[in-house]
């Protein structure tokens, strides 16, 4: 039997000879080199000894062939991918250079086309020019501008273009007829003709001269008649008019060019300029918007977003964003929702389209668009006090507790002189100030909330210990978190036998609201507004609350703030009570508070004395703006007061055409409900007043009453004398104005006139509902009544030609006629309900049956009359609703 050498044995294993004769060692096989041979019997040991490592190497092997084919295949499929990107790219370029190329066609098309119609329009209006001068005698008048000397060029071109032409026509024609008929009298002429084309070699200018008199000269020789001029021209005049004529076409021809180059050069120039002007414009532009934005404390990512004002028209969004209108309508279609450019597009459609345009867009609301935004130096901010709202459930103790705040600090016999002045009162404790704001409860809150206005620090929330938390504590525990205010609980009632202040602290827990003393975050306080005990201390809490949240407001700038409360008064006019924010209001200061500007003429403080300055936190009350500011807008000083007039004045113009977009426009969403509701009527309700409680509380009992077939629309509402403005937006949504304390002015009586717009004017807001609701019952669909007529008894049945099978019947009850419905009824059960068909008194056909007449009742299209059924009949009224 062959023997194995070692290094075979090696190869068949894959490793090196010294590797196997290290193996033959250990297995203490004899072996000294790689030619060594080894006996069978030991190399079955080794193959048994190595299978391990055969069996691993063999998986090594396989395992790299596995991913050596992995790899490959991987290789294979990203050069496929690329291979695939690379035949789309080539594609997408193909294609782009194809438009490209098309659109290039397209342009040099155009470019031809123009360039060949305006060589048309010049030539004829050449050839009209020509024509026109050359029946006209007289000289170019005074020195010619350039656009003219370029005309004249163009006309002298032709006259001499058309001349070259007659010439070389005549030379033809004397070369050819007459070619040896030289007249000797026609010599004069010849001169006549040459002299002044001698004398036209001249400056351009006077080219016109010399040429038009050649003209003449040649109309001349015209007049005189053909025969004359024909081959008259000797030899030299011809010449020299030749050498003329090349002489001036050359002069032209470079005029003309260095003309053309010149205005090239400066349409270019100018172009250039203009486009680094513009370059110039937008750099400084975003310069300054970072500028803003950095001392503004704004996000810098949020640059580039466009702010759009809500309810913006296609046009608006199209001069934002810098596109043609055209792109946003073609897009707009696209979205199933076409609008023209003067529609108003709603938020949604607004991003959407933005979006599809990869612009980045923040719809702005009226409030964030009328919102100011103050940067302030740390160095110069200084403490503030609080300003607080009391919320709670309804007779949980809110006025209660108001009232005794403000009779703290005050001595008793004051205590009855105490007025609410203004919409907020300050109180003193411990040296310090506390500023409540006294239209308590969270509605009022969350609207001057939602309208941008933050003005509270913090919240007490006040809760009836006999009472325990009732829904309105809940909202105001919402909304006071929503807010991101701090809650400070005043348990009040305390002094009631069933008062249970614990049980308070322990249902508040349910809504994240735990007492500092169970490591919560809110401070409880127990108290009785009534007998005004735990006062003190519920201020000490609030003061403590101000000291952890570091109230701070820079004092020393133009003031700004919210609008807490506006009002008309009879004797003083618009006056707002306002908080300021931020800097110190004086009187004399310019502002503008949402739609109304002024100067502040007068302020009272909460206590009803008149003051001069108001700081941060400090309310006051206004007097000197234009018109009625609204509750939440924000008001702001201005240096000057053209540009507080300038900001109201536009943002008053804006809020005219809004209305009148709103009142104008189905957006997307009313569209469906107007479609959907095809049935229900509309009243629309202008309404005005002299305090915005009176709005509130009309537009609440309005949205009351039930509006399933009338719907009351309430399209403006606004704090003031009812006005023009209000009349033309009336007449255009066929409103009705109603006004609360307030009348129309004579403008606006006269407006109301001339358009029929009805308006009416309350004291009370019941008489206005009342009016109201009959307004709407007038509206309402008249109601159908079903009126029993009669009721007849089937005693027999039988055949009547053409109508079939009809009842011999008895009228039991009233009188049936023949217009009436009836039911067939048997058993209890109506087998037939619907019109009669035939009736008939005997062989008489008749209008009705009286009771106990006998008749036959013919029914339509049922034959299935039986002895015994009951007819009864009916008719249907039309009744006028009540309700
Ligand atoms: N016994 C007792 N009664 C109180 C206390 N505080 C308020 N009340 C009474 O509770 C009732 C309601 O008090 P208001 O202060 O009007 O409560 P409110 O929360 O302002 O009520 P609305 O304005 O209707 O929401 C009044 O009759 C108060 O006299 C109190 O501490 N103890």
């Amino acid at each position: 039997m062959a023997k194995t050498r070692v290094h075979d044995l090696a190869k068949e294993y894959g490793m090196t000879s010294k590797e196997m004769l290290g193996h033959l060692a250990d297995m203490k096989i004899p072996a000294k080199s790689a030619s060594s041979t080894l006996e069978d019997a030991y190399v079955s040991m080794v193959r048994k000894q190595l299978k391990p490592i055969l069996d691993a190497r063999a998986a090594e092997i396989e395992a790299e062939k596995r991913a050596e084919a992995e790899a490959k295949a991987e290789e294979e499929r990203i050069e496929a991918e690329r291979a695939e990107k690379q035949r789309i790219e080539a594609e997408k370029r193909r294609e782009a250079e194809r438009a490209e190329e098309e659109r290039r066609r397209k342009a040099e098309e155009e470019r031809r086309r123009r360039a060949e119609e305006e060589r048309l329009a010049a030539e004829k209006k050449a050839k009209e020019e020509a024509e026109k001068n050359r029946v006209r005698d007289t000289a170019p008048k005074s020195v010619p501008s350039f656009s003219s000397l370029l005309d004249q060029i163009a006309q002298q071109e032709q006259v001499l273009k058309h001349q070259a032409e007659e010439a070389a026509q005549k030379k033809a024609e004397s070369k050819g007829s007459r070619g040896g008929k030289r007249g000797s009298g026609r010599g004069g002429e010849s001169r006549q003709s040459a002299a002044p084309a001698a004398s036209g070699n001249a400056p351009a200018a006077n080219a016109g001269a010399a040429n038009d008199s050649e003209r003449s000269d040649g109309r001349r020789r015209g007049k005189k008649g053909r025969r004359g001029e024909e081959g008259g021209e000797d030899r030299y005049s011809r010449m020299a008019r030749e050498a003329e004529a090349y002489n001036r076409n050359k002069v032209l021809e470079e005029a003309r060019e260095a003309v053309e180059e010149a205005s090239r050069e400066s349409t270019g120039r100018r172009k250039r300029r203009k486009e680094r002007r513009q370059k110039q414009q937008a750099e400084a532009e975003q310069e300054k918007r970072i500028e803003e934005a950095i001392a503004n404390d704004q996000d810098l990512s949020q640059l580039d977003t466009v702010k759009v004002p809500q309810g913006s028209t296609v046009s608006d969004l199209a001069e934002l964003l810098g596109v043609p209108a055209n792109d946003i309508i073609k897009r707009l279609f696209l979205l199933g929702t076409p609008l023209t450019l003067t529609e108003s597009m709603s938020d949604d459609l607004i991003e959407l389209v933005a979006d599809d345009l990869g612009r980045d867009v923040k719809v702005m609301t009226k409030e964030e668009e009328n919102s100011f935004s103050f940067y302030d130096n740390p160095e110069d901010l200084k403490p503030r006090s609080p300003v607080v709202t009391v919320m709670g459930h309804v007779d949980h103790g809110k006025t209660s507790l108001l009232d005794a705040i403000r009779h703290t600090g005050v001595a008793a016999g004051e205590a009855g002189g105490i007025t609410q002045a203004i919409g907020a009162s300050q109180v003193q404790i411990n040296g310090r100030t506390i500023t409540f704001i006294d239209t308590p409860g969270h509605e009022t809150f969350t609207a001057m909330r939602a309208r941008g206005a933050k003005v509270t620090d913090i919240v007490i929330l006040i809760v009836a210990a006999d009472d325990g938390v009732m829904p309105q504590t809940v909202e105001s525990i919402n909304h006071a978190k929503a807010a991101d205010v701090p809650i400070i609980v005043a348990v009040n009632k305390i002094d009631k036998p069933g008062a249970n202040p614990d049980k308070v602290r322990q249902e508040l827990t349910e809504y994240g609201v735990i007492p500092e003393e169970w490591g919560g975050q809110n401070m409880f306080v127990n108290i009785s507004a009534k007998k005004k005990q735990g006062i003190d201390e519920l201020l000490e809490s609030v003061l403590l609350e101000a000291d952890v949240l570091e109230l701070k407001a820079n004092p020393d700038t133009f003031a700004s703030g919210y609008v807490l409360e506006g009002k008309l008064d009879r004797g003083r006019g618009s006056v707002a009570t306002v908080l300021v924010s931020r800097g110190t209001l004086h009187v004399g200061d310019a502002l503008v508070a949402g739609l109304s500007y002024g100067r502040v003429r007068a302020m009272i403080d909460p206590k009803g004395n008149p003051v001069t300055e108001a700081g941060p936190s400090d309310p006051v009350e206004i007097l000197g703006l234009s018109s009625v500011p609204n509750a939440g807008d924000e008001f702001r000083v201005f240096q000057d007061d053209r540009e507080a007039r300038d900001l109201a004045d536009q943002r008053a113009l804006k809020a005219r055409i809004e209305e009148q977009n709103r009142v104008k426009h189905v957006t997307l969403e009313n569209l469906f409900d107007t479609m959907a509701d095809a049935d229900v009527k509309e009243l629309n309700l202008i309404i005005k007043a002299d305090v915005q409680g009176s709005i509130e509380a009309l537009q609440d009992s309005l949205d009351k009453m039930d509006q399933s077939e009338v719907r009351i629309n309430t399209i403006h509402s606004a704090v003031g004398a009812i006005n023009e403005t209000d009349v033309v937006l009336a007449d255009a949504s066929n409103a009705i104005i109603i006004g609360f304390g307030v009348r129309p002015d004579a403008k606006a009586r006269g407006a109301a006139e001339r358009a029929g717009v009805e308006i009416r004017c309350y004291d009370v807001i019941y008489k206005a509902l009342e009016d109201l609701d009959a307004a709407r019952i007038g509206m309402l669909k008249p109601t159908e009544v079903e009126v029993s007529t009669g009721l007849a008894v089937v005693l027999d049945t039988f055949k009547v030609p053409k109508v079939g099978i009809a009842a011999g019947v008895r009228v039991e009850e009233g009188e049936i006629a023949n217009s009436d419905s009836v039911r067939l009824v048997r058993d209890g059960i109506v087998v037939y309900n619907g019109k009669i068909a035939s009736m008939r008194h005997y062989k008489d056909e008749a209008k009705s049956l009286r009771g106990g007449m006998e008749g036959g009742i013919g029914l339509e299209n049922f034959q299935d009359i039986k002895p015994g059924d009951q007819i009864e009949a009916y008719r249907i009224d039309q009744v006028a609703r009540t309700e």
